[in-house]
């Protein structure tokens, strides 16, 4: 395909999300349609599309519209990419410009244009980030860099970054953790790497590696919102910890047991009823359900879908599982919170509602981690009981 083919692509796939489609469907079904696109055309309509979401509201404000081809138009424009190349009208790709959508305005003034966020969430922003607001919504906007977990149980992290290396996947020592990695070139090659295939490398961000470490060592711990497992799998690099995972739709632990196999960790995944009857855990983490919000420029519709309403109902649901995990921690065990969230609702207030309803626990440890090169927005708390 053509880059205006592409871009012409895109706009289509824009315009069946705005029919209601979730952008991973609405790819999911163009590449049905379009099997004439290859790997590389697949890999850059899906770009266009996420750059889209990750920035709408400044692409509306240069394309001087919210339909799919104003977006695309602004979006284009802000990237300084050749207009008159990609809109030739030739074969597949859109029609020429107009004159008025060569009218490009000036920079926006609205700090909710620039930040490319909801106007409600600006002072959830400023009243959570306070300085580093704006250094978060402009990290919103960008690509998410690709960070990898090594798997200390296998390698080190010089023997897979060399490894990797010598597979065209060039990477960096990421300064959060010590078994973290940020790739620099070759990410599209990861998946089919010895490194990857051989389980010594898994893709996890950097500060999701960071929570773990931040925990204390050996033990029984249960990962008791487990999802896919990266949190589990990387709590069971520790030999000396036994390792157990649940999840309140153990459909999402599914694929776990394989990516246990390849990475040769034990992980013992329990029912939630198997949770409460088992001997109590020195440590619980509870990477709750959150909005996401610093992990939105891997997951950008999130920012655009996120109400208040349900911001509310994600406080409730966290209390929920802070509460019950609070009834599964051995006596001087450490309950553990965390959230891939940089929104003072879901991080600090929990935790001092928390304290609040418990009195005789106590905070031992918390931090934020910014979003930025290094890794996504995160905050983690660990708190014992006196
Ligand atoms: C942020 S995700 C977990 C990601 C995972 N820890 C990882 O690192 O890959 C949150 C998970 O919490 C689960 N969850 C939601 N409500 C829960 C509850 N009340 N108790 C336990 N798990 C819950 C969801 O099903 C979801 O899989």
């Amino acid at each position: 395909m053509t880059p205006g083919a592409r871009v012409a692509a895109a706009i289509e796939i824009l315009g069946d999300m705005s029919d209601g489609l979730a952008a991973e469907q609405a790819l999911t079904r163009w590449a049905r349609r379009s099997r004439f696109a290859g790997s590389k055309d697949r890999a850059a309509i899906r770009d266009h599309v996420f750059d889209v979401l990750r920035c709408r509201r400044t692409a509306a404000h240069y394309g001087q519209g919210d339909t799919p081809r104003a977006l695309m138009i602004g979006l284009l424009h802000q990237q300084d990419a050749d207009l008159d190349e990609l809109f030739s009208g030739d074969g597949h790709a859109p029609a020429p410009l107009t004159g008025q959508e060569r009218q490009f305005p000036m920079p926006p003034q609205d700090q909710a244009v620039a930040w490319n966020l909801p106007d409600w969430l600006i002072p959830a922003f400023e009243a959570s980030l306070g300085e580093a607001a704006n250094g978060a919504a402009i990290a919103l906007q960008d690509r998410a860099p690709v960070f990898l977990r090594v798997n200390t149980l296998k390698t080190s992290r010089d023997q897979a970054q060399a490894s990797l290396q010598a597979e065209g996947v060039e990477s960096k020592h990421n300064p959060l953790c010590d078994t973290a990695l940020t790739v620099t070139e070759g990410a599209r090659k990861i998946r089919n790497s010895n490194a990857y295939l051989q389980g010594h490398v898994e893709l996890q961000d950097a500060a999701s590696q960071a929570v773990v470490a931040a925990l204390p060592k050996g033990g029984r711990v249960l990962d008791y919102c487990a999802g896919g497992g990266g949190k589990a799998l990387a709590l069971a690099e520790d030999p000396d910890r036994k390792v157990f995972a649940h999840d309140i739709d153990p459909r999402r632990m599914a694929d776990l047991p394989g990516r246990a196999d390849r990475a040769g960790a034990q992980i013992t995944t329990l029912r939630t009823e198997q949770t409460a009857q088992s001997e109590k855990f020195d440590i619980v983490l509870c990477d709750a359900p959150c909005s996401g919000s610093g992990a939105w420029r891997r997951a950008a519709e999130g920012k655009w879908t996120l109400t208040p309403d349900q911001l509310a109902t994600l406080n409730q649901t966290q209390d929920d599982i802070l509460d019950k995990a609070a009834t599964l921690i051995a006596a001087g065990g450490v309950l553990a919170y965390a959230t891939c969230s940089v929104l003072r609702d879901e991080n600090e207030d929990r935790v001092e509602a928390f304290l609040a309803r418990h009195p005789g626990w106590s905070m031992t440890y918390s931090h934020r981690f910014d979003l930025g090169p290094n890794g996504d927005g995160f905050y983690t708390a660990h708190l014992t009981q006196d």
